[in-house]
């Protein structure tokens, strides 16, 4: 797992965010879900959105919603993320469901948050909900699914 030092190289956008052992990941827009979904045979067909009025999100209980965080990142080759949520949300019955982050990923990291309460959670839009850890993969090839976006 990579250390601060290390981090700040290779994630120069994200340095006030650098923590030692990880990067702090801020909570940008929220989405509800309107429409269905579905993924038959690899062909995806991601649900209809609708995005919630910022810079205050009430979390319905029992609710999911789909979050964008704040500004783009780039996974250089070679390295890996895992993203785990932050304490004080699982601490309030809110958790953030994620997965792998690729070398080569450039683009906006879309998680899944859950209020599994049984009230609504306020959270506001900049708030810090999860922690990326960074890993080297050796060997690796370069991501270029289709959540791959243009470099500017
Ligand atoms: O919780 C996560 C984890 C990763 N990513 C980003 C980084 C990752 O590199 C990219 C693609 O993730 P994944 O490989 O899981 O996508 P997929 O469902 O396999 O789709 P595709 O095959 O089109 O890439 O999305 C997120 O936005 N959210």
């Amino acid at each position: 797992m990579l250390g601060e030092k290390e981090l700040i190289n290779l994630f120069p956008d994200f340095k006030e965010l650098v923590q030692p052992s990880g990067i702090d990941l801020r909570l940008d827009e929220v989405f509800r879900q309107v429409g269905p979904g579905s993924l038959i045979d690899n062909e995806k067909n991601l649900p209809e959105l609708e995005k919630l009025e910022p810079p205050i999100y009430t979390l319905k209980a029992k609710t999911a919603y789909l979050a964008s965080i704040d500004r783009k990142i780039k996974i250089p080759k070679g390295f890996s993320m895992l993203y785990l949520p932050r304490s004080t949300l699982l601490r309030s019955f809110v958790s953030v469901h994620t997965a792998v982050g690729d070398p080569g990923f450039y683009g906006t990291l879309q998680f899944m948050i859950h209020n599994y309460g049984n009230f609504d959670y306020t959270i506001k839009q900049g708030e810090r909900i999860a922690q990326a850890v960074v890993f080297h993969v050796t060997g690796s090839g370069e991501y270029n699914g289709s959540y791959q976006e243009e470099e500017d």
